[in-house]
């Protein structure tokens, strides 16, 4: 275990399974979400009591209302909207051209959770508010997890300023959906299941909002990230394109073993206690990474290899060597729904298409904020598969 050095917090790196499996089993009591002492979370501000970031005793009850939406087989109903509208969306590229994957995929994605999960469509105007808005402000909200950090907010500075007018642009198409599905009710979707409730606008809003948001940023990096490494390994897209399911999973679960959307996950101790064999303070603060563990070699062979192939020929992964959805109490709802859509999503590209990186382009660099990005876009050629 390592001390890093995070200003105002004690934080240190967890890397040993062990200890990584407790941190996120007993996530609701000894171990609590968010950095320090108080446990500042850059993502509170915007998502409020949202599933994502509520507090341990209101979240069981969101948990319980949201589940039923990310049941297995609800989630195999939406298979065939995940494969429509990637098809759709690949349609309109053309044979020649150089495209940014991840802008591509940031669309879709959102396409996707509104329509699976919100029974809606977003316009295209509504896609460039919500991504703009995630694109521009994620160094900013990073902020709220120094000590005084909430304090900026009070500060009229750029940052503060785009972030404030970005975030009424997001709250208009939330509350635009929301809107929309009071004047027809009765669906089974999440904003019918919310309404339901009688819960105040506000809740529903950051129930809303974290689906919207947590549905699509972490799936669109995923998605760029496989295709930045798929564009270097031709036979591997060859192998998607004719229908070889097994291994397309084995190819998403390589990306997101190599490039995990949350690169880090952070937790902080409510009581003093011995994590990985040292006594560690109330207050201290935990990172559990993904990105650190996936590329151990003490748990991967050739672990800076793209080898989808280890998946179906090796023996599983140590259990917390991989956890790219977290674990416990407040693991990814939507695990299931993002494997099945990244798969769904990466067939209907490779049925049409053959990709390279762009000539001349830039580099494919991960650039870790809240969420590990393309810093700049994932750009490829494009051509027809022939
Ligand atoms: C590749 C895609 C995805 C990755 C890598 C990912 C990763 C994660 C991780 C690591 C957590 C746990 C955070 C923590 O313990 O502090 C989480 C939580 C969550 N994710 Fe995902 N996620 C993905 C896709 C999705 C999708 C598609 C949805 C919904 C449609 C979703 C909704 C959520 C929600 C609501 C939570 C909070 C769960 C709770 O606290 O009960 N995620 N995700």
């Amino acid at each position: 275990m390592a001390r890093l050095p995070v200003p105002g917090a004690r934080a240190y790196l967890v890397s040993d399974p062990i200890a990584i499996q407790e941190a996120l089993t007993r996530t609701q009591r000894e171990y609590a979400k968010g950095v320090g002492r108080r446990g500042r979370e850059p993502l509170k501000r915007v998502l409020g009591d949202g599933l994502l970031t509520s507090p341990p005793d209101l979240h069981r009850q969101q948990r319980r209302l949201v589940q039923p939406l990310f049941h297995r087989e609800r989630v195999a109903g939406y298979a065939e909207t995940f494969t429509a509208l990637a098809t759709a969306a690949a349609a309109g590229w053309r044979d020649g051209e150089v495209r940014d994957l991840h802008r591509d995929m940031t669309a879709l994605t959102l396409a996707i959770v509104a329509r699976t999960v919100f029974d809606a469509d977003v316009g295209d105007a509504a896609v460039t508010t919500v991504s703009r808005a995630l694109a521009r402000n994620q160094r900013a909200l990073r902020r709220e997890i120094l000590p005084g950090g909430t304090l900026l907010d009070r500060l009229p500075l750029p940052a503060t300023r785009r972030w404030r007018a970005d975030s009424a642009a997001v709250d208009a198409v939330v509350y635009g959906l929301i809107e929309a599905r009071r004047a027809a009710p009765g669906g089974s979707d999440l904003l019918s299941l919310l309404l339901a409730t009688g819960m105040p606008d506000r809740r529903i809003r950051d129930e809303a909002l974290t689906l919207l948001l947590a549905g699509h940023e972490t799936t669109a990096n995923a998605l760029a990230w496989t295709f930045a490494l798929l564009s270097h390994d031709p036979a591997a897209q060859e192998r998607i394109a004719a229908g070889d399911r097994e291994f397309t999973t084995a190819v998403v679960r390589e990306s997101l073993r190599l490039y995990p959307p949350a690169w880090a996950i952070w937790r902080h101790l409510t009581e003093p206690r011995e994590v990985g064999g040292r006594r560690l303070p109330a207050g201290a603060t935990l990172i559990l990474s993904p990105w650190v563990m996936h590329r151990d070699p003490a748990w991967w062979p050739e672990p800076e290899r793209f080898r989808p192939e280890r998946w179906l020929d090796g023996p599983p992964p140590a259990r917390y060597a991989y956890f790219p959805f977290g674990s416990g109490p407040r693991q990814c709802v939507g695990n299931e729904f993002a494997e099945l859509e990244s798969v769904r999503v990466t067939e209907a590209v490779c049925a049409t298409w053959t990709f390279t990186p762009a000539p001349g382009g830039r580099p494919v660099v991960p650039q870790p904020l809240i969420t590990l990005r393309p810093r700049y876009g994932v750009p490829l050629l494009l051509r027809v598969r022939r």
